[in-house]
């Protein structure tokens, strides 16, 4: 069967979880706009870059570097979190979304952006399978899930580490300006839990093909630190315009670049597109982000170090209260930067 985006399909029938989502508004076979993903290209996952970072920290940056130059996006492997802690919030977080819909809007409020929200994702209009609570970092106090400071911390501390192992690697003079960026008390971090429920049988049109759960799109941070269950779904852009599946591992965390990092380096750093495409008529997805923004009042512009002789600026700068205000405007797949380049 052809593919149409934009075709509405109706559930034909689905798991409880799945009712729990779509429960809010019609208890019986509803229609929903759910959107039918492009094929994925055959690819496995063999090209995703690992960094380990119980090796060496000369090894351990370069990796970091040739990564986020090549595709903006890696996997990191012994970093130091206990799988415990991980596992533990994500029990929490199951948890959290067993509850009745009320409950979950009645925690945070519905998403606008931040709270809870189901099926809808920013405000203009994209949509995607999946729920999912989101908040700023700073605000974390009414978020019903225990193990969620004690992550924070962690993951935040993570990203600090990471930051060090790139500005060596960039031979930056500053070894924490970027590191900084994202650790200072009035850094702009977000964090996002979503939850991908099992793909509904479809009425029509059902081919096992999936159904978009998270659309493709950049993220607009400097970084973004991403951890999900043991449930597939994650794909990130290739090379040659194909999708490339990223194998799930509980034990480790995956890393993109976001659009700031990419102005920073002046497009050195690709800010990668990704998505996430539920496949599992059986199976939940969960994932968590820690997205890393910085103050509101930061300059984003191309940092000197990594400009060559001669070489001229690619985008205007802004602060990050500018793009993020601009960001919010824009759909999830358009190209948020294009109006920033010179
Ligand atoms: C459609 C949108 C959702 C989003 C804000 C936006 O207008 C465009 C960027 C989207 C994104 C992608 C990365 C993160 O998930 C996110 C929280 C962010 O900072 O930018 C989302 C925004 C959102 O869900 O509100
Ligand atoms: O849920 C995921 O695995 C990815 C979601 C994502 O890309 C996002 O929230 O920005
Ligand atoms: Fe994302």
């Amino acid at each position: 069967m052809e593919c149409n985006p934009q075709r509405r399909y109706a559930i034909l029938c689905f798991s409880p979880q799945t009712a729990a989502m779509v429960v809010l508004s019609n208890p019986t076979l509803h229609q929903i706009p759910l959107v039918k993903p492009p094929k994925l290209a055959a690819s496995s996952g063999g090209s995703i870059s690992v960094v380990d970072l119980s090796k060496p920290r000369a090894a351990a940056s370069a990796a970091i570097i040739e990564a986020c130059e090549d595709s903006g996006f890696f996997k990191v492997v012994n970093h130091g979190i206990p799988l415990e802690l991980l596992c533990r919030l994500e029990a929490e977080a199951a948890a959290f979304f067993a509850r009745p819909p009320a409950d979950k809007e009645s925690a945070l409020g519905p998403a606008d952006p931040f709270g809870y929200g189901h099926q809808t994702i920013g405000r203009n209009g994209d949509v995607g399978w999946v729920e999912y609570l989101l908040f700023a970092v700073s605000s974390t106090t009414t978020v019903p899930i225990s193990s969620l400071g004690e992550y924070l911390v962690a993951v935040k501390r993570l990203a600090g580490e990471i930051l060090e192992l790139v500005a060596e690697g960039l031979r930056m003079k500053q070894r924490d300006r970027l590191s900084k960026m994202v650790t200072e008390e009035e850094s702009d971090g977000i964090f996002r839990l979503n939850h991908y429920p099992p793909c509904p049988l479809l009425l029509e049109g059902f081919d096992g093909g999936g159904l978009t759960g998270f659309g493709e799109h950049t993220d607009p941070q400097i970084m973004s630190v991403l951890r999900s269950d043991g449930a597939a779904g994650l794909q990130v852009a290739g090379k040659d315009g194909s999708w490339v599946a990223v194998p799930p591992d509980r034990r480790a965390f995956f890393v993109n670049v976001g659009d700031a990092m990419q102005v920073l380096t002046n497009g050195r750093f690709k800010s990668i597109k990704h998505r996430v495409v539920v496949t599992d008529t059986e199976r939940s997805r969960l994932s968590m982000i820690y997205f890393f923004g910085p103050a509101e009042e930061t300059r984003i512009t191309a940092m000197a170090e990594v400009m060559v002789d001669g070489e001229e600026r690619r985008y205007n700068e802004f602060t990050w209260r500018e793009y993020k205000k601009a960001a919010y405007k824009t759909r999830l797949g358009d190209d948020r930067l294009r109006q920033f380049e010179k």
